[in-house]
This record gives structure tokens, sequence and C-alpha cells, in this order.
């Protein structure tokens, strides 16, 4: 089925997605997270069984709205005139069981590879983590790319954590949100902690944080952090939520 079969107003929201997507993609080498074009970010159609995507291999200075590749929720391309991401199977696995998440991120960021590498979790030693992951970032098993391997690993183990990203085994981190977004923050903050504790290592053993006090900063920063979200004009629908607001 292609994009032209489906209804203006669908037409309309991709044309948006592929906006934010684009420019998205521009904060992986940003933050230092990829080098060449070894990273991806998607985000799903708001209203339509799509998500949109990166094409794969394209160098992110190329990467314009019209550039981007729109896929359904099998990856199937559905509009774009090249290839979609060589991970577009883990990222449509992961929107067709996790109907909660709206953005998916990969990327291969230095020290969380290393950790991925060694198989290893990043164990809870940081106010940050705690925040942000509301415990350890889990590891996911080895999987080669190409099928469904990927994107099962991805939810088999987030559905096993509070983490919104994991440490594939030998490969790299996955992170989601409920945009890409949220997504690509948690890809910049799993980062920052990988570094971190490695660092930390080298000094010696990182103390952990009791549960209770990991479980009271979550909460505390997944509910109250960053600005209050703005109220809806009177008589408004509160119902919807905008999906651009995310944790600062
Ligand atoms: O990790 C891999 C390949 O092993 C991919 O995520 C990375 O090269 C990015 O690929 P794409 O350019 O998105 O196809």
């Amino acid at each position: 089925m292609t994009l032209t079969a489906y209804p203006q107003e669908v037409r309309a929201e991709v044309a948006r997605t592929r906006e934010v997507v684009a420019r998205l993609h521009a904060e992986l080498p940003r933050w230092e997270l990829v080098v060449w074009t070894a990273g991806n970010v998607s985000q799903r159609v708001p209203g339509a069984e799509l998500f949109v995507i990166k094409p794969s291999g394209v160098g992110y200075d190329e990467l314009t709205p019209e550039a981007m590749v729109v896929c359904d929720l099998d990856g199937t391309l559905v509009d774009g005139d090249r290839a979609p991401s060589s991970d577009t199977a883990a990222h449509a696995y992961v929107y067709r069981h996790l109907p909660e998440v709206g953005g998916v991120v990969h990327t291969h960021s230095t020290y969380a590879v290393a950790w991925a590498a060694r198989g290893e979790e990043i164990p809870c030693v940081l106010t940050m983590m705690a925040d942000e992951f509301g415990g350890p970032v889990p590891v996911g098993p080895f999987a080669l790319i190409g099928d469904d391997s990927i994107g099962r690993g991805i939810v088999e183990t987030l559905s096993r954590s509070r983490s919104r990203a994991v440490l594939m085994r030998n490969h790299g981190p996955f992170t989601v949100g409920r945009d890409a977004r949220a997504a690509v923050k948690t890809a910049v903050m799993v980062e920052e902690v990988a570094r971190t504790v490695h660092v930390a290592r080298q000094l010696g053993e990182p103390l952990p944080i009791p549960q209770a006090d990991v479980d009271r900063l979550y909460e505390r920063y997944q509910h109250a952090y960053g600005q209050p979200a703005p109220q809806p004009p009177a008589g408004a629908d509160a119902s919807s939520p905008d999906p651009q607001e995310t944790p600062a």
C-alpha cells in the first residue's frame, strides 16, 4: 500500500513526522553518539500503523525530511525512494509489541558499546541513573541483524525493566520513548552514564544506591522534574497530551 492510498490527514502527519525525525538525526553526531552513518532514529506516525525512519547508509548531512522513508509496522516500505535503515525490522518489532512507544533510537556510542561488548549491565550507582532508568541499564541477548531477533531481544529485555535503554550484547544501545525526542534523550543519557560508571570503576568499586532511594529518585524525576506541562486552554480537550512534550 503506498502513501497515496492513505487519507490526507495521515499524509499530513507523515509530513510532520518526517520533519521531526530528520531534525533529530542531527542530534546523534552532535552528542557524539555515532560515527559515519552508524545510528538511526524513528518515530511512529500518529493515527496510522506507520513509522518514519532514515534511509540506510545515508550521511547525516543529507537527511532532509524528504529523504526519510515511511514503513508499515511490518517494516515494509510504504513511501521513499531509498532502502530503509538496516534496523527497520527491529524498530518495527518494537512498535508492534510496545504500543506505548512512539520513538526508537539505535546508536553505537562508545562507552555503551563497551559495556555491551562485555555483556554487562550498567549498575545503578548514580542518582542520574535512578532518575533516568529507575535502576541498572540491562543487557539484551546477542542477535544477528536481518530479522525479528534484535527486536525480540529489545522487547523481552525492556519488559523486565524500568529502563528505556537496552545494551544489545556485542552490538550496542537501543532506546525507546513516548516519541523520538525522548528516545534520543535516553540515548544521550545512556552514553553519559556508561562513561561515568566506567571512569568510576577505574578508581575503585562504585557504591550501590539503596533500592528505596532509587525508587524515590525515579518517581520524582519522571513526574516532577523540569517545567510543568502547559495547561490546555479553557474548554480544550485535555485528554490528548501533546506527543511532543517529553521529560526535560
Ligand atoms: O549496527 C548496524 C549494522 O550492524 C546499523 O545500526 C548501523 O550500521 C546503521 O545502519 P543504517 O544506516 O541505519 O542502515
